[in-house]
């Protein structure tokens, strides 16, 4: 006779858990006295109480290991949405999405909380205060966001109250913080290349961006209330700072603080956008012959020139959700954390 061994509270798995904001939730959960197993493509640091294992997501009998007797996972691993790769977004976000639902299943896991992204409503124009009846992007502005949708979908649909999977999807929008990999080294590359000397469009324009720690926290808060009887079940939340800045003030902020000049210039929105919408066809067309890759990615020109910024109504409501640290303090100890990005280090 085989006897299951019922999988502890206290054990957790963190898919995705080498990466950005993977590895804080992972410190995050180790420091609250989880067990954790990490599941990825890499191991990027170690920590006492936490196991890795590596592979990829989208291979089942690698992942099932890494869920033994464990009662909750989260779902934090994506390419980077600077990969600009269909293919590998779709296997990975959709197909493996799938994979890691079934992998759930089959370990017995309860919960599963889904790092989603605001994105998944953002269509490259305005979103102001917007909550999260707003529909997903019937046009999502690239591939990242197109398969983070359809990933989101998965997860929420797979809720189950009756056979005991629970799900429930968390929405951060533009983070930040120690160790991230793409914002603030994106802005000082382009800063030491001379190329953040222009602000797109009249630099109004109102947008979120949120402290890895406080996205910590509304993932620790999801997964601890995500309960049978709780009206989280199969719902999405937006997690930010909640205190929606001027897109080109933060980035001036960030680079002000690290010593370099902030954009003084200012370029018609329009303009900028056309131009990196070329210069994404031409590089997709070209790509055979040249790999190269435009900083200014319809995209990021969407973000930088658009209102975007959510409400957390839901999240306080629904889990008690309130920011843990400031954006001020969130600025100032993402600068301190960068002395090797510093000008002239
Ligand atoms: N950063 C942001 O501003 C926002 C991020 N999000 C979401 O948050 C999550 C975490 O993002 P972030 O921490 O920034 O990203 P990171 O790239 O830092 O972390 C993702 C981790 O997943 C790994 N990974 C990628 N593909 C696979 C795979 N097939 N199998 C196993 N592991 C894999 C990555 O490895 P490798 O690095 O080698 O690819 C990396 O270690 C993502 O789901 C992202 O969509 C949502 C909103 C905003
Ligand atoms: C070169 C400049 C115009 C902009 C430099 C900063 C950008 C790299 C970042 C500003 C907003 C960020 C952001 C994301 C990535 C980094 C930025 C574009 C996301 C696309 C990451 C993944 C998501 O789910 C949504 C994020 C929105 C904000």
């Amino acid at each position: 006779m085989t006897t299951r061994v019922r999988p502890s509270s206290k054990r957790c798995a963190v898919i995705g858990g080498s990466g950005f904001l993977g590895r804080h939730l992972v410190e995050k959960l180790a420091d609250k006295g989880y067990t954790v197993s990490v599941f990825d493509i890499r191991q990027s640091y170690e920590l006492p109480g936490v196991t890795f294992y590596l592979g990829d997501l989208c291979d089942k009998q690698a992942l099932l290991p890494a869920l033994r007797d464990v009662s909750l996972v989260f779902h934090c691993a994506s390419p980077a949405p600077g990969a600009d790769d269909r293919a590998l977004f779709e296997r990975v976000n959709i197909s493996g999405t799938r994979t890691v639902i079934q992998a759930c299943h089959e370990a017995g896991v309860q919960k599963l909380v889904l790092t989603s992204s605001a994105s998944v409503v953002f269509e490259g124009t305005d979103i102001k205060n917007g909550k999260e009846d707003l529909p997903y992007a019937k046009k999502p502005i690239d591939f990242y966001t197109l398969t983070k949708i359809q990933q989101e979908k998965l997860v929420l649909e797979a809720c189950d109250k009756e056979n005991g999977f629970l799900t429930v999807a968390i929405r951060p929008h533009g983070i930040f913080g120690p160790r991230d990999p793409q914002l603030v080294p994106i802005l000082v590359d382009t800063a030491r290349r001379g190329k953040m000397k222009f602000i797109i469009g009249n630099g109004s324009n109102l947008v979120d961006f949120t402290y890895v720690e406080n996205v910590v926290h509304g993932h620790v808060l999801a997964a601890e209330r995500l309960r049978p009887e709780s009206p989280i079940c199969g719902q999405a939340y937006h997690i930010t700072n909640d205190e929606p800045v001027f897109f080109w003030d933060f980035m001036s902020q960030i680079l002000v603080g690290l010593g370099y000049n902030a954009p003084r210039y200012h370029l018609p929105y329009w303009l900028v956008y056309g131009i990196a919408l070329l210069l994404w066809v031409l590089t997709v067309l070209l790509r055979p012959l040249v790999s190269w890759k435009p900083t200014f990615t319809p995209m990021r020109v969407a973000l930088a020139g658009t209102h975007h910024y959510y409400s957390c109504a839901r999240a306080k409501q629904d889990m008690g959700y309130q920011p843990v640290v400031s954006l001020k303090d969130a600025i100032m100890l993402t600068v301190e954390s960068y002395p090797h990005l510093r000008q002239g280090a």
